[in-house]
């Protein structure tokens, strides 16, 4: 998918909505653990509520890898499921890979081809030769791990490299890299504070956003330091929308929630 019809998207929906698929079977309501396969009969209900309200959904890997070989085909439905029915979802592999080259070019044939995701979220910290493998695929996007949102962030990613902090350095050198027009970045919303620093740097990338809800990022602050005239940003809530109710009314529920934050960005939207 290219970012202009993603902007399109922006527009037609006024959201800029991403929601987090991260399905933990301990919090599926009970009623969906006795089919064939609770963790894509969750998502399908999930997705057929919010779809309305949101323009990206973001499986993060770990949740389906936890189960084995039934939580991989979990995600290979999900997947199949999302571009069969609904292919102007942007689609984010939550997966942080980040290898030598060689072994990247498997990563990103595994998702972005086999799986058909149109993007993968990937470490930075191994360098050029790392992620110009993601970037050749052409319509895909490399979403390159900037400021990221947990407590921890601070330990490496703000701490100082020559001149400046090290997830500056990361920005600015990715730009520099083959293919950088497929990149993005991801910056925490609990982090909103860097983000009119990052736009000097990145002023038209997109940035995915997560941190608001469970976390507690403000979306208002990521949109008054960190949205473009394009809009530029993805906000990911997961856990605040999909376990909006843990009943048999799970998906309304989270209908509802995925409204609520379409409705701020719509607002947003328009200042
Ligand atoms: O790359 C990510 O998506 C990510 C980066 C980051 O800095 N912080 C962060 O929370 N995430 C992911 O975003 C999702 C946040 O989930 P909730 O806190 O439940 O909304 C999880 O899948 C995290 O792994």
């Amino acid at each position: 998918m290219t970012t202009d019809f993603l902007w399109e998207q922006i527009q037609k929906k006024q959201s800029f909505l991403c929601v987090g698929l991260d399905v933990d079977l301990e919090k599926v309501p009970p009623h969906l653990l006795a089919t064939e396969d609770p963790i894509f009969e969750f998502n399908k209900a999930i997705i057929e509520a919010t779809q309305a309200y949101c323009v990206a959904y973001k499986p993060n890997t770990a949740f389906y890898e936890a189960y084995g070989l039934d939580g991989w085909r979990s995600l290979e439905r999900t997947m199949a499921y999302l571009n069969e029915n609904y292919p102007e979802q942007f689609t984010i592999a939550d997966a942080k890979r980040g290898d030598i080259g060689n072994t990247a070019t498997r990563y990103a044939k595994a998702f972005l081809e086999g799986m058909q995701f149109d993007s993968i979220t990937v470490a930075p910290y191994m360098g050029r030769d790392s992620v110009e493998p993601f970037l050749a695929f052409e319509d895909k996007h490399t979403i390159l791990l900037g400021l990221t949102s947990n407590p921890g962030a601070f330990d490496f990613q703000t701490k100082t490299l020559e001149a400046r902090p090290l997830f500056k350095e990361v920005i600015a050198c990715s730009q520099g890299y083959k293919g950088s027009e497929n990149l993005m970045y991801v910056v925490g919303a609990t982090k909103a504070e860097y983000l009119a620093e990052i736009r000097e740097l990145a002023p038209k990338s997109f940035l995915l956003v997560p941190g608001v809800g469970a976390q507690g990022g403000s979306l208002s602050e990521v949109c008054k330091y960190g949205m473009t005239d394009q809009v530029g940003l993805l906000v990911n809530s997961s856990r605040g929308i999909i376990y909006a109710s843990s009943g048999t009314d799970f998906a309304v529920a989270a209908g509802r929630k995925a409204q609520e934050l379409q409705q701020q960005m719509a607002a947003e939207l328009k200042k």
